[in-house]
């Protein structure tokens, strides 16, 4: 059921403004009411476009009183805790507008205080103002109206207003620290989102990435070549492979120990990584101690070029191995291809294709005598 507000004498002040505002005020509240029994559950656009006309035409109902309270020159008093209560209402009314999403009925709650709240106001202190004004008008001092208007009620009466009174700020308070925890939780709620957005994304990272070496992993070279296979053959431009794998490593391990072994391939991999000129150029992982290079848009020429200065650059380390039959250093062996490739066999991908004649330079060049890059050429 919409609690709307009904009109009757008993609310009229006879103050020719302050009566018609009011009538303006409930027209609002019903209009709102209204919007959010209708748009419950949906956007709530004309909702919060209403509620926005209302908020602005309390605030100037509101400054219109105070200044008709301080023409009148009621009792200051009375001007202050009337003041006091339309700031209240302000702050409540945002307060509870911003939460509206965690109601469990937001018509009927949005609706109950606005209606609840002006009836009270109205009748309670907006009353005591207007006869208050009739007083002075009629003569009386301001002290003596703001005195008699007190004495008016009996003491039961009084007692009741002091404790709607209190229970009003006792709601009030406890709605504003409800507000505050909600809007508490919703950035730890956030935060907590960002952090495991930041978290998936260094997985993300991590689970393509060779933990030893800190690049590639065999399973983000296979992705790549496809991706790269695909665009060579679509725009028909030669893609390049180089795999490399280091000589006589086992040898090595055998002689410095693992760990060495293991920073041995570290620095073999920041070497041969060093030796990518492009953005679109990777460099992985492809095995233990095999690294693979994707040269998309290189030709045959140019990928000799890239292996050539890769086996340089690694024997430029001069990185002692001394277990080794063929160079007093650590060396490694490359076998290069380019080619555009080939559109997918039935089974075969043109990817496979070009790993497997990659990998037949790569033997050829292990069994020239190693250090050093062949292409399919010899
Ligand atoms: N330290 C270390 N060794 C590794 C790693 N991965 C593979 N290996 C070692 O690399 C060695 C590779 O040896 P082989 O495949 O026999 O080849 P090789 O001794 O390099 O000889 P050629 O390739 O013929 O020159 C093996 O002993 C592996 O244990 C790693 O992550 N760390």
């Amino acid at each position: 059921m919409e609690p709307s507000f009904v009109w009757d004498d008993s609310y009229l002040t006879h103050l020719g403004d302050v009566d018609e505002q009011h009538r303006a005020l409930i027209a609002l509240f019903d209009e709102l009411s209204r919007a959010l029994f209708q748009g419950a559950g949906a956007d709530d656009g004309p909702a919060h476009a209403i509620y926005q006309r209302l908020l602005a035409y309390t605030q100037y109902h509101f400054h219109e009183e105070e200044e008709l309270m301080r023409r009148a020159g009621l009792d200051e008093r009375h001007v202050q805790a009337h003041c006091a209560l339309h700031q209240q209402f302000v702050e409540q009314i945002r307060l509870l507008w911003s939460q509206r999403r965690h109601m469990q009925d937001q018509a009927a709650t949005l609706a109950g205080f606005l209606t609840s709240w002006l009836g009270l106001h109205i009748l309670g202190i907006d009353q005591a103002m207007a006869r208050q004004i009739a007083a002075i008008e009629a003569g009386t001092a301001a002290a003596e109206a703001f005195e008699h208007e007190r004495e008016g009620h009996d003491q039961g009466t009084q007692a009741l207003l002091r404790m709607i009174g209190r229970l009003y700020g006792v709601l009030s308070a406890q709605n504003a620290q409800l507000a505050r925890a909600n809007q508490t939780l919703e950035e730890r709620v956030a935060q907590r989102t960002a952090e495991l957005q930041q978290a998936n994304e260094r997985l993300r990272v991590a689970s393509r990435t060779d933990a030893l070496l800190g690049i590639a992993n065999r399973a983000s070279f296979n992705e790549r070549l496809e991706q790269a296979c695909a665009l060579a053959r679509r725009g028909r431009r030669p893609l390049a492979l180089v795999m490399l794998d280091v000589d006589h490593f086992k040898r090595y391990n055998d002689h410095y120990g693992h760990l060495q072994g293991d920073a041995c391939l570290q620095a073999v991999a920041h070497a041969v990584r060093g030796c990518l000129r492009r953005d679109s150029d990777l460099v992985a992982r492809y095995g233990g101690e095999e690294l693979a290079a994707i040269l998309p848009d290189t030709d045959a020429a140019g990928a000799l070029a890239v292996g050539q200065a890769m086996v340089q650059a690694v024997r430029a380390l001069a990185r002692p191995h001394a277990a080794s039959p063929g160079a007093p250093h650590v060396t490694v062996s490359a076998g290069v291809c380019a080619d555009v490739p080939p559109a997918d066999a039935p089974g075969a991908s043109g990817s496979a294709a070009l790993v497997a004649r990659a990998d037949a330079a790569l033997y050829r060049a292990k069994a020239a005598g190693r250090d050093r890059c062949l292409g399919e050429g010899g």
